[in-house]
C-alpha cells in the first residue's frame, strides 16, 4: 500500500501552484502537511487524491498511475475529507456516513442499499469520532465541529487504505482536536493531514512535509522539520524550540515584526 508523487506540477492561469513535488507517504503513519496560507497544501492533497490531474509528473498508488486505475478502486482506497462542506443538505448523520460505504457495494447491493457490514462500519466509524447515538440527527442542524467529525466518520466508514484530510482540526475544540489526532496517529491507515498548529503536528505526527510557495522544502521527523531556521524562513516567525523527553519539538514563537522583549536584547528594556 503506497501513495507517491513524482515531480508533479499544477498551475492555474499560467501561474505555478505546485512546482515539482516528489513525495512518498510513509505507510500506516500520520504525516502532517504544513505550510503558510496559500503555499499549496490543499492543491497537493487534491492531486494526491486524484481530484486534480497533474499537468506534469505522476501520482502512483501501489506503483500504478492513479489516472489509469479503475475509478471504483480509487474510490474504495482513497478517502478525502475536504475543508468546505455544504450546509443545506437534508440528510441524517447516518445517511452522510453511509456515503462512505457506496464504493464497496457490488452487484445487487448497489440498488438494495445498506447491508449489515455497511451498518457495522458506519456504527464503528461514528463511535471512533465520539458520535454514538447521533445517527438520526439532521446534518443541517449540526455545528461546524460536529459536521467536521461526521465527515471524518464518513471517511473512516469507507475503510480506506489512504486517508487525506484538509485541515481536519478546523472547527474542533481542543479536546476534540487531541482525540482526533490521537485516533489518526493510532490508525493502521496511511494518513496525511494539513495542519496549522505546529505544536500539535509535532506532538502527533510521525512525519512532516513543509511547503513554501508550491514547493516541498523540508520533510522528515518533526525534530528535523520544525527547526528555528525553517520556521523563520517559511513562516517568518522567530521560534524557540525545546525538545520534550520523547524527542518531539515544542515551539514558542513570535512574529519577526514583533519587537518582543523575549527575543530582543540591548534595547534597554
Ligand atoms: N483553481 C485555482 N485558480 C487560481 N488559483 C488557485 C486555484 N487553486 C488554488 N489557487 C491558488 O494556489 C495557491 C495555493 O492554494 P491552496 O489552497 O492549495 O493553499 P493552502 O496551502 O491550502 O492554503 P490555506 O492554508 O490558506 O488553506 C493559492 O495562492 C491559491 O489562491
Amino acid at each position: 500500500m503506497s501513495l507517491d508523487a513524482h515531480d508533479i506540477t499544477w498551475s492555474a492561469n499560467g501561474a505555478p501552484i505546485i512546482d515539482g513535488i516528489t513525495v512518498s507517504l510513509p505507510q500506516g503513519r500520520l504525516t502532517g502537511l504544513l505550510g503558510p496560507n496559500g503555499s499549496g497544501k490543499s492543491t497537493l492533497l487534491r492531486l494526491l487524491a486524484g481530484l486534480l490531474r497533474p499537468r506534469a509528473g505522476t501520482v502512483l498508488l501501489d506503483g500504478r498511475r492513479l489516472g489509469e486505475l479503475p475509478r471504483r478502486e480509487v474510490a474504495r482506497r482513497l478517502a478525502v475529507v475536504a475543508q468546505e462542506t455544504s450546509t443545506d443538505i437534508d440528510m441524517t448523520v447516518t445517511d452522510v456516513v453511509m456515503l462512505g460505504r457506496i464504493p464497496h457495494r457490488t452487484g445487487l447491493a448497489r440498488v438494495s442499499g445498506d447491508g449489515p457490514r455497511d451498518v457495522l462500519e458506519a456504527e464503528k466509524a461514528l463511535a471512533r469520532c465520539g458520535l454514538e447515538g447521533w445517527g438520526d440527527r439532521r446534518w443541517s442542524t449540526l455545528s461546524g465541529g460536529e459536521r467536521q467529525r461526521v465527515n471524518i466518520a464518513r471517511a473512516l466508514a469507507q475503510r480506506p487504505t489512504e486517508l487525506l484530510l484538509d485541515e481536519p482540526t478546523n472547527h474542533l475544540d481542543i479536546h476534540h482536536q487531541l482525540d482526533l489526532l490521537r485516533m489518526l496517529a493510532d490508525a493502521p491507515t496511511t494518513v496525511v493531514a494539513s495542519l496549522h498548529d505546529l505544536n500539535l503536528a509535532a506532538q502527533y505526527c510521525d512525519h512532516l512535509l513543509l511547503m513554501e510557495a508550491g514547493r516541498l522544502v523540508a520533510s522528515g521527523p518533526p525534530a528535523e522539520v520544525l527547526t528555528e531556521q525553517w520556521l523563520e524562513r517559511v513562516y517568518r516567525v522567530r521560534a524557540t524550540v525545546t525538545l520534550s523527553p520523547d524527542g518531539r519539538p515544542h515551539l514558542r514563537y513570535t512574529s519577526l515584526d514583533d519587537p518582543s522583549p523575549a527575543f530582543t536584547s540591548g534595547d534597554g528594556r
